[in-house]
């Protein structure tokens, strides 16, 4: 027997035929209809099945009309013409749509006769969940991809502007940093660029192509935390997102993770993150599956790490396995000499951004800004002279000018003191500001005073005035201290 099959499967053309009659078979018996069509897109043989569900109770009654008549919005005719197929269409028709191929019919000469058409399947419902998970893993993909492409670093250490004996120390550091693959822990008040020199040392580091993943954790809410850092399984908790979620942790996995404010992370986590740090692997919440990371860290924190040590409030041994390689960005006020320079960048980057002439500041503006405190540091820095650039007419803003953009910034918590300094003043707001402006002034004032009654720590001014220190970090940015 198996020799018989195999005596017919060696004849070449029987073998070719065959094929022809079963494929035309299968399909003309499996599929929704099918429709042949000579050389002038003439019907000439259709089948019972689609010709009824064209409204041709008997099949030979479509024969010799042209396809459109039979099957409105058929494109046979274009087959016939071109001598191409068209082989995956939809086809719309009354009642529901088609997927068809359709496909020339040649003689031996290779020229096309006519067309033949199959209308391969007509539930397309059925095809919903197939379209639903290919449209979500889809959209996953989007989604990855484009959570991904910001993550490359935003800064190089060119980018970290001074000269001051205290800068060249913390890019001297900061290269030593990137050439290594220790932890890094950056200390320094709030806006002293910690972020800026994560940024720089991961770029300049081994791990540049991989990604560059930024937690401030400050800001989020301690019971969203464990799983914004390590993820959870689906299910395992009650958030708007039941469908599970991929962790920072795993994100940053090969590459970076840059953990700002790690002085506010909640006890339990810092055991979790201890972990990790040891084992290069996590569970996510909820979840049985280990997942490994080689995430390297780097932990900023505007806090005194020790204190907080001694007071039992931060884990001792995490303290130790973070503090391999400290670097300290230094508050403004201690590198007055890098003013000039910053200010500089500053006014270069408002002229690109608002296409405008490049401001100058006079030599006496510029004195002004060396005699301030800056609570919130460069930050406060660059937005102190972009409103003071987007306000003045003139293209060289001079101490005068400048006064009145420092100095409603320049204000101290004591209450009696504030009013009473602030006495003459209150005129000047009244005449020159509406009332929405006046309270996101005192508002600014009163947050900076308290920033830096507490040297730049956004956790202890928060707990000083009595605000979560993630509405404090909120406010901060669209108060733009
Ligand atoms: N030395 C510097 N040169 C140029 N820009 C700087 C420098 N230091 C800070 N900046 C700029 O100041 C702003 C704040 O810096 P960054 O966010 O890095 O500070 P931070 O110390 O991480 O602040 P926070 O503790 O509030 O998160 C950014 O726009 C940054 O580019």
């Amino acid at each position: 027997m198996a020799t018989e099959v195999g005596t017919i499967l060696s004849d070449y053309s029987y073998v070719w035929g065959r094929a022809m009659c079963s494929l035309f078979e299968t399909f003309n018996h499996s599929s929704e209809g099918t429709l042949i069509v000579d050389r002038q897109a003439r019907v000439v043989w259709i089948n019972e099945k689609y010709a009824a569900h064209f409204g041709f109770s008997d099949p030979k009654t479509a024969i010799g009309l042209d396809c459109e008549a039979v099957i409105p919005n058929s494109l046979m005719r274009e087959v016939v013409e071109t001598g191409k197929p068209i082989l995956l269409d939809i086809l719309e028709t009354e009642h529901e749509p088609f997927i068809v191929t359709r496909l020339p019919l040649k003689d031996d000469s290779g020229t096309t006769i006519g067309a033949i058409g199959f209308a391969l399947f007509g539930k397309l419902k059925a095809l919903t969940p197939f379209f639903s998970q290919y449209s979500r893993l889809h959209a996953e993909l989007v989604g990855t991809r484009d959570a991904l492409t910001p993550r490359r670093p935003r800064y190089g250490l060119s980018d970290f502007v001074g000269t001051s004996p205290a800068s060249m120390e913390v890019k001297r550091l900061a290269r030593r940093a990137a050439q290594v693959d220790f932890p890094v822990l950056l200390l320094g008040e709030t806006g002293t660029g910690k972020e800026l020199i994560a940024h720089s040392i991961h770029g300049a580091s081994a791990r540049t192509c991989k990604p560059f993943v930024a937690v401030n954790i400050a800001a989020i809410p301690d019971s969203l935390l464990e799983v914004e850092l390590f993820g959870a399984a689906a299910g395992a908790y009650t958030g708007a997102d039941r469908k599970g979620r991929v962790g920072k942790f795993e994100l940053a996995s090969d590459g970076t993770l840059f953990l700002d404010e790690i002085g506010d992370m909640p006890l339990p986590l810092q055991s979790k993150l201890l972990r990790v740090l040891q084992e290069k692997e996590f569970e996510p919440l909820g979840s049985n599956r280990v997942v490994a990371s080689n995430a390297r860290i780097i932990a900023a924190t505007s806090v005194a790490l020790a204190e907080l040590v001694a007071a039992h409030r931060f884990r001792a041994d995490l303290y130790y396995r973070l503090n391999v390689l400290t670097i300290r960005t230094p508050p403004l006020r201690k590198r007055a000499h890098d003013i000039a320079a910053l200010s500089d960048m500053i006014l270069d980057e408002l002229a690109a951004n608002h296409h405008i002439g490049r401001p100058e500041l006079s030599e006496d503006a510029l004195q002004l800004l060396r005699e301030h405190a800056w609570p919130g540091n460069v930050r406060e820095l660059r937005n102190t002279l972009e409103r003071a650039v987007l306000f003045a007419d003139r293209q060289c803003i001079d101490a005068n000018m400048l006064a009145a953009f420092v100095n409603d910034i320049d204000a101290t918590v004591a209450e009696p003191e504030f009013f009473r300094k602030q006495g003459e003043a209150c005129d000047l707001v009244i005449n020159e500001t509406s009332y929405e402006n006046a309270l996101r002034m005192f508002e600014k004032r009163f947050l900076s005073a308290a920033l830096r009654s507490e040297d730049g720590c956004v956790s202890k001014a928060a707990a000083r005035i009595g605000i979560g220190r993630a509405t404090f970090y909120k406010k901060m940015t669209a108060l733009g201290i």
